[in-house]
């Protein structure tokens, strides 16, 4: 019996935005585990056989397990990844709660380098549970340091199969919230090691229509401080061409990518085990008309893409109109440029359920179903439909030669996942390759004014059903400027001195975000080939929301007097760059100390970090704590650090702080985290019964999740998974200028 979960719900502003359905939280109504039309409509699809279908109900209908990533470049990640393995699993195993044993958090099989975990545990266990608290507490605070990221395990599927290499220029179409887009940017910087990042000369553009949710983006995107990324707001169907300079010769050519990322907006259903709202409200009518924004999507994505390159179309939704429908329109128009990538032989272990080749479109709300478009057509002969719906919703006559069975759709029951479809393609590598019997499409039309290649197209009446591509809605672009720092300004290279940067910083790829004159606050840094896109494209036009990464700012050191310090997101990046003899070296010890205190004096400080800050005459430095201090760490750790006159201080915000306290003493030893402690123990003894919540931990969830229409809250633990547009869960921080 599938069991019902307590929410309310109600009718978001109705965009493919995310926000179709938003749960509110509340015990007020219950949304049963079932809908009669949903299971009517798939047994006709035949996703499946008619046996599977109790196991896939029951799947659907029961909590989705957690799943985390350990995320950042690659040896920073494997490092953690070893210390949850050495240090939090065997304290997490052979747990028994009232009697029963509790499942050991697992790692994922076929994620690479096993840097993926699905814990299946309940609130009380969390709240009751020493062990799982403390290993939450860690999770959080790793979370808001930007090492770990809650995602849900099918979302992680398309950056795995895009094989993305440092030197690659990248698009992410639809990228809001950005959990894919992190993992994009992380393979983007697989070269880095763990000490230092290095500069990509790839490119990671991450693009949402909707101008709220880029900023989620820029939240997201901002965990791992990278020079090579770009956000913008545009609609991804017009996506205008990017001007760089020719390879050859003068003058300038249209950007193409090597790998394309368009994971859709779409209806969804693929995701009823965290959105239930949507047992309630699935309909027929949304996915025909999706159908028409994904496949220009899609089509502007395949022109955009190099010869030889790769694109991911992937939707978190069932349907076939919304997948193999799309596809084998897009194929058949691209007249054999394109071919489906057989991935059966990569992610061993994920169990994946081949595409279908047929399938039908229920024509109206109640579920008229028409196996073809030519009967439909017949059905409809006398009647005047304002729209027609789009003959590329059906199968094709040559859907069986188009490989479609290569797409890969996930089912719930058999891994315990959400659902979701993947396709991988690839265009040919010569620009003529011949057409395999390819088939005449009608296509939805862009606007003349909106083509991006200025190919005029004729109007066309709005197929049933069909929305509007939301474009950008309804936000004047209002950016502060960007603009690159001359190189030979006074304050900046007054800046560069009194941090020790080495000569061969490269001072170039600095840009500022003011007007140029102003003083310069925050220091932002690019690399070759965003520098070549900022000073070739009208930022305004291309919609440019950030791009690259502040790796500086100016701080005041009272009075009139300012100088520059170093960030804690920008320090690998600097690092390189720093004179070894001005990195100062610290103990434990010392790091126990200033952590735990703001502003601790140098007399708090043990020798030699004492002595080196008494003969320091800068302000900003960055500390080392060498590996050899640590028994968990192979790495040294590398930290920014402000010098007054007679004190020190971490240049860490307060989450940051408790989480190298906890990773480096297994304790939360700074202010808050001694706050938060106090708080614990008063509440234990007052209530001498079970430890209660403090601030930074949410009761009983290992990482709660944050729903759709919750984003002006700011959770505790954000999640920045799957962002699904039904509702996912969603980064709720939104400040520009984070990264
Ligand atoms: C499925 S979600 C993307 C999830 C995202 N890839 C992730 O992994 O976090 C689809 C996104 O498409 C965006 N969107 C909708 N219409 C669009 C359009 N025409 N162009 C670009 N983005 C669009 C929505 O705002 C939404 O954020």
């Amino acid at each position: 019996m599938p069991r019902s979960r307590k929410q309310k719900f109600n009718k978001g502003k109705g965009k493919h935005g995310g926000d179709v359905w938003k749960p509110e939280r509340t015990d007020k109504w219950e949304i049963p585990s079932e809908n009669a039309k949903f299971r009517a409509y798939y047994e006709k699809q035949k996703i499946m056989q008619p046996e599977e279908w109790e196991p896939f109900m029951k799947s659907m209908s029961s909590t989705l397990p957690l799943t985390f990533r350990v995320t950042g470049s690659r040896a920073i990640a494997e490092e953690l990844n070893d210390f949850i393995k050495t240090h939090h699993l065997p304290l997490l195993t052979g747990i028994t709660f009232a009697g029963e044993p509790v499942e050991a958090p697992k790692q994922v099989s076929w994620y690479p380098q096993g840097l993926v975990w699905q814990l299946n545990i309940g609130k009380s266990v969390v709240r009751k549970s020493d062990e799982f608290r403390h290993f939450q507490r860690f999770l959080v605070y790793e979370t808001d340091a930007g090492n770990i990221s809650r995602q849900e395990l099918v979302s992680m599927i398309p950056p795995l199969l895009l094989d993305v290499q440092p030197h690659h220029y990248v698009m992410d179409m639809c990228a809001a919230p950005g959990s894919k887009s992190a993992q994009l940017l992380e393979a983007l910087h697989a070269a880095d090691v763990s000490t230092a990042s290095a500069i990509p000369s790839g490119l990671l553009i991450a693009n949402d229509s909707e101008y709220k949710r880029t900023h989620m983006l820029v939240h997201q995107t901002g965990r791992l401080a990278s020079p090579a990324l770009m956000v913008t707001n545009l609609d991804a169907s017009g996506y205008p061409n990017i001007k760089i300079p020719s390879e050859h010769g003068s003058g300038l050519t249209n950007l193409k990518f090597d790998r394309i990322l368009a994971d859709v907006p779409c209806s969804g259903d693929g995701t009823l085990r965290k959105n239930v709202n949507i047992w309630r409200d699935w309909s027929l009518s949304i996915p025909n008309g999706l159908h028409s924004l994904q496949l220009r999507i899609l089509l502007r994505g395949m022109k955009m893409l190099k010869a030889g390159g790769l694109l991911v179309y992937s939707t978190c939704s069932l349907n076939p109109v919304e997948n193999e429908a799309v596809l084998a329109a897009a194929l058949n128009q691209s007249a054999g440029e394109f071919s489906i990538v057989d991935v059966s032989d990569q992610l061993p272990g994920l169990i994946r359920r081949p595409g279908m080749d047929t399938w039908t479109v229920a024509t109206n709300k109640d579920g008229t179903i028409h196996d073809t478009y030519a009967e439909y057509e017949k059905a409809i002969a006398d009647k005047e439909p304002p729209k027609r719906l789009l003959p590329t919703l059906w199968p094709p006559e040559n859907a069986k030669s188009l490989h479609l069975e290569r797409c890969m759709r996930i089912l719930p029951q058999d891994q315990d996942t959400g659902a979701f479809f993947v396709a991988l393609l690839q265009k040919a590598r010569r620009p003529d390759a011949t057409s395999s019997g390819a088939q005449e499409v009608v296509l939805p039309k862009r606007k003349a004014e909106d083509d991006p290649d200025g190919q005029p197209e004729q109007k066309r009446t709005k197929a049933d059903g069909e929305e509007e591509a939301d474009g950008v809605v309804g936000h004047v672009y209002s950016e502060q400027p960007f603009y690159y720092i001359d190189e030979d300004n006074e304050q900046m290279k007054e800046g560069l001195r009194t941090l020790n940067l080495s000569p061969n910083f490269p001072s170039h790829l600095l840009f500022a975000r003011a007007s140029k004159g102003d003083t310069i606050r925050s220091v932002f840094l690019t690399n070759e080939i965003i520098r070549s896109i900022l000073l070739n494209n009208d930022t305004e036009r291309i919609r440019l929301i950030n791009c690259g990464t502040k790796v500086i700012a100016e701080h005041s050191t009272g009075g009139s007097s300012r100088a520059f310090r170093f960030l804690h997101d920008g320090v690998s990046l600097v690092l390189p760059y720093v004179k070894p003899e001005e990195i100062l070296q610290a103990s434990l010890e010392d790091l126990k100390v200033l952590l735990a205190g703001y502003n601790p004096t140098f007399e708090e400080l043990q020798e030699p970090l004492r002595n080196a800050l008494l003969d320091k005459t800068g302000t900003s430095y960055l500390l080392r704590i060498p590996s050899s201090e640590s028994q968990s760490f192979k790495q040294p750790l590398n930290l920014p650090l402000w010098k007054a006159a007679k004190s020190a201080g971490l240049l860490l915000d307060k989450k940051a702080r408790s989480a190298v306290s906890l990773r480096m003493f297994g304790e939360d030893v700074s202010p808050v985290g001694k706050e938060q402690g106090k708080k614990r123990r008063g509440k234990e003894a007052e209530a001498a019964g079970p430890a209660e919540a403090v601030d930074g931990e949410q009761e009983g969830e290992l990482m709660p999740e944050v729903l759709d229409g919750e984003e002006d809250e700011l959770p505790a633990f954000p999640d920045s998974s799957g962002g699904e547009i039904a509702g996912a869960e969603e980064e709720a921080t939104i400040d520009t200028q984070r990264a």
